[in-house]
């Protein structure tokens, strides 16, 4: 099922339309009720699926999980994930590290902000994004964050030999040694789990169940803890504003104990909620490269967060994403002709292209500064700009 297609296909006079970024530009969707011309059979609920086989030694067993995997992918592009290989005490440690780091002073987490290293990772603080996403008043508290990712750098992750000219891309607040240690124990929990999932989906797309392997060796990662206190009620802006992700899929851990308001765009333009569920770990989605690898057949599903729950919010996504020089291929069923229309640098390694849409989400950061102060034209854009220096 094509869901854009279908989307496409009827004329579209007037009516209430939800807008959202996706794909590295900007869409929107009609909000339609009932009954009205254009209304289609979508989802209304996120499916529920186990992964205690995710590495059955059968690989029929594998197989029909990845078949459970791809119907979601394919009708929602959400689905939640329960019994995974990730413990209860280790969520309720990284849980507590979380709300410990968001709970120091500002000056503190400053040191480790984002703008410091060339890839954006480290703290944004509440009015970076305020200044970044024009959203609300300037002294808006919608969310704050902290990104850590893949490091060749860092021993913990590599230890094998660094090119010279690579700078580190993780940066960790001084002041709280504690924060780096829960994150790095959590994140190598993470990162084999992505990869067994990676490759359900190769064996979904009708591929070796390896296929997928080299173009996700080293990738780039990102984990990213989120704190959002409860919106004012006046609030109009979104904690996050509706958006695809662009990643190969992303895991998110809700916390239960937490506010909710994760919601996901269905095709008759309404917000379904998605809260965190008590017999599920994680909620999780399609993103932009696993749809352009599926030649669409998987959906990057549009999603917010709007936090009206009263509480605070903590939530933790994963973002597996391809390694950046790797170039993805459409994977077109032998017979077919590929079904969507080629995208904007979609030869250029991912690299790349990931760059460009970092440093669109993050116009005031330095990186992105000097891009435009030295008038690159984005086709020039590499990655390298992230990891080694600017010219
Ligand atoms: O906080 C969440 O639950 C989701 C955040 C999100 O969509 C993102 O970081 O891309
Ligand atoms: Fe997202």
């Amino acid at each position: 099922m094509s869901l854009s297609a279908k989307e496409e296909s009827y004329d579209i006079v007037d009516g209430k339309w939800v807008t959202f970024r996706a794909g590295g530009k900007p869409g929107r969707r009609l909000v339609r009720q009932p009954g009205e011309p254009g209304w289609v059979d979508t989802f209304d609920r996120i499916p529920i699926i186990d992964f205690t086989n995710v590495n059955h030694p059968d690989i029929e067993v594998r197989k029909k999980l990845a078949e459970e995997l791809a119907e979601a992918a394919e009708n929602v592009g959400f689905w939640y994930a329960a019994n995974t290989p990730v413990s209860d005490q280790l969520i309720e440690e990284t849980f507590s590290a979380m709300e410990k780091f968001f709970a120091l002073p500002a000056e503190q987490k400053a040191k480790a902000s984002w703008m410091k290293t060339p890839g954006a990772r480290g703290y944004e603080s509440f009015a970076d994004v305020a200044q970044n996403e024009g959203s609300g008043k300037a002294d808006a508290t919608l969310r704050e964050s902290f990104i850590m990712g893949d490091d060749i750098t860092d021993p913990v992750q590599w230890q094998g030999a660094v090119p010279a000219d690579i700078k580190p891309q993780n940066i960790w607040p001084p002041d709280m040694p504690e924060f780096k240690q829960a994150l790095d124990a959590y994140y190598s929990v993470m990162a084999p789990f992505a990869r067994s999932i990676l490759r359900l989906f190769s064996l979904s797309l009708g591929l070796e169940e390896t296929a997928l392997d080299h173009t996700h060796e080293f990738p780039m990662n990102a984990l990213r803890p989120l704190h959002y206190p409860p919106q004012e009620p006046d609030e109009s802006a979104a904690g996050f504003l509706a958006h695809a992700d662009f990643s190969t899929f992303t895991l998110v851990l809700q916390g239960k104990k937490y506010g909710s308001g994760l919601e996901v765009l269905n095709m008759n333009g309404h917000w379904i909620p998605a809260p965190a569920l008590p017999q599920a770990t994680f909620t999780c989605n399609v993103g932009d490269y696993l749809q352009h690898i599926s030649d669409g057949r998987f959906v990057s599903t549009v999603h917010r967060v709007v936090n009206r729950s009263g509480q605070e919010r903590y939530s933790l996504p994963f973002f597996f994403s391809p390694d950046p020089s790797a170039v993805l291929v459409p994977v077109v069923p032998a017979g077919q002709k590929r079904k969507t229309e080629p995208i904007p640098y979609e030869d250029d390694p991912i690299g790349d292209t990931y760059m460009r849409r970092l440093m669109f989400a993050r116009r005031f950061h330095p990186t992105a500064k000097r891009i435009e102060e030295l008038g690159l034209p984005q086709s020039e854009w590499k990655y390298n700009f992230l990891t080694g220096s600017l010219p």
